[in-house]
């Protein structure tokens, strides 16, 4: 198992800003381009989507949190012996306290931002890791988690999830970037090829092949089983880049993993 540290789960008094937190953990980045990388993730709680597969589903469907100062969540990474910090959520750029925090750690460690890439940022972030939410992320009757009723957020999500130029504000916004879209299977391709087109219409910044990651859908050991090898041979056939999910391969949905 990793190091594992639980947050504090009080509400604190403490002045300043406060951000909503779910869990700050030490593990490995388990997606894209710095798989295998000891981190520390700080995942802030809320998030302005409702995919129906969503992994963090006290992030989405029915969050919780501590509030911890931004002072707090700094203080409790410097514990950790991570160099760098993943912060995601929930959708992490929901909160505006994001920035002060990205702005408090970046002297000191290697930033990635998790991102569904509807909403931009100014703070500072040294990878932008993008995931935009395709059609076949949208929340249904049939689709939705158990006990959950997708209402509004069937129409919320289907006209939020894609915003052009938030995608290539993001692109241009950080020093390295990647597009990393969850496939649940060959019928998501046609539409990540004409985000990636669109993506490379809007933006100077050159898009390679290799800066597009598939990633399989799959919140399990077993739900990975059946998706993972076919998202490969689509990423072999495209020239995409693939990423495993090696948390859950190792620690499978264990929580602070
Ligand atoms: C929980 S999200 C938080 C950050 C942000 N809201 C986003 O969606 O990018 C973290 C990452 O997990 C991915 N993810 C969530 N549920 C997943 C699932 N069931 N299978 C594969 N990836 C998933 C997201 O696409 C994103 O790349
Ligand atoms: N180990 C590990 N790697 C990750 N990379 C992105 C994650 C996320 O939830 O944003 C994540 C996560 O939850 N755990
Ligand atoms: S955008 Fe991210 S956090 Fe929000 S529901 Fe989708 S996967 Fe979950
Ligand atoms: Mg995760």
């Amino acid at each position: 198992m990793p190091v594992s540290d639980s947050v504090i789960r009080t509400d604190t008094d403490a002045d300043g800003e406060r951000l909503p937190i779910n869990e700050l953990f030490a593990s490995l980045q388990g997606e894209g381009k710095l798989a295998g990388v000891p981190s520390t993730f700080v995942r802030t709680s809320g998030c302005n989507l409702r995919c129906w597969f969503c992994d963090s589903y006290h992030t989405s469907w029915d969050p919780t949190h501590a509030w911890m100062s931004v002072e707090e969540i700094v203080s409790e990474v410097r514990t950790l012996d991570p160099d760098h910090v993943v912060v995601t959520g929930g959708e992490p750029l929901i909160h505006d306290e994001t920035s002060s925090l990205l702005s408090a750690l970046a002297d000191d460690y290697h930033l990635t931002v998790e991102t569904n890439g509807t909403l931009e940022t100014d703070a500072p972030v040294d990878l932008a890791s993008i995931s935009p939410k395709l059609a076949s992320s949208t929340p249904t009757p049939e689709n939705a988690p158990e006990d959950t009723d997708p209402g509004v957020w069937t129409d919320r999500h289907e006209s939020s999830r894609i915003n052009l130029d938030t995608l290539a504000a993001l692109v241009e916004h950080a020093d390295d970037f990647q597009l990393k879209f969850v496939v649940t299977g060959r019928d998501d391709l046609p539409e990540i090829e004409s985000v990636v087109a669109d993506v490379r219409g809007v933006t100077s910044r050159e898009v390679r092949d290799t800066d597009v990651l598939l990633m399989p859908e799959g919140q399990t050991r077993e739900a990975l089983a059946r998706t993972r090898t076919r998202v490969a041979d689509l990423a072999a056939e495209c020239g995409y880049r693939y990423t495993p999910r090696l948390h859950v391969d190792l620690w499978n949905d264990a929580p602070e993993t």
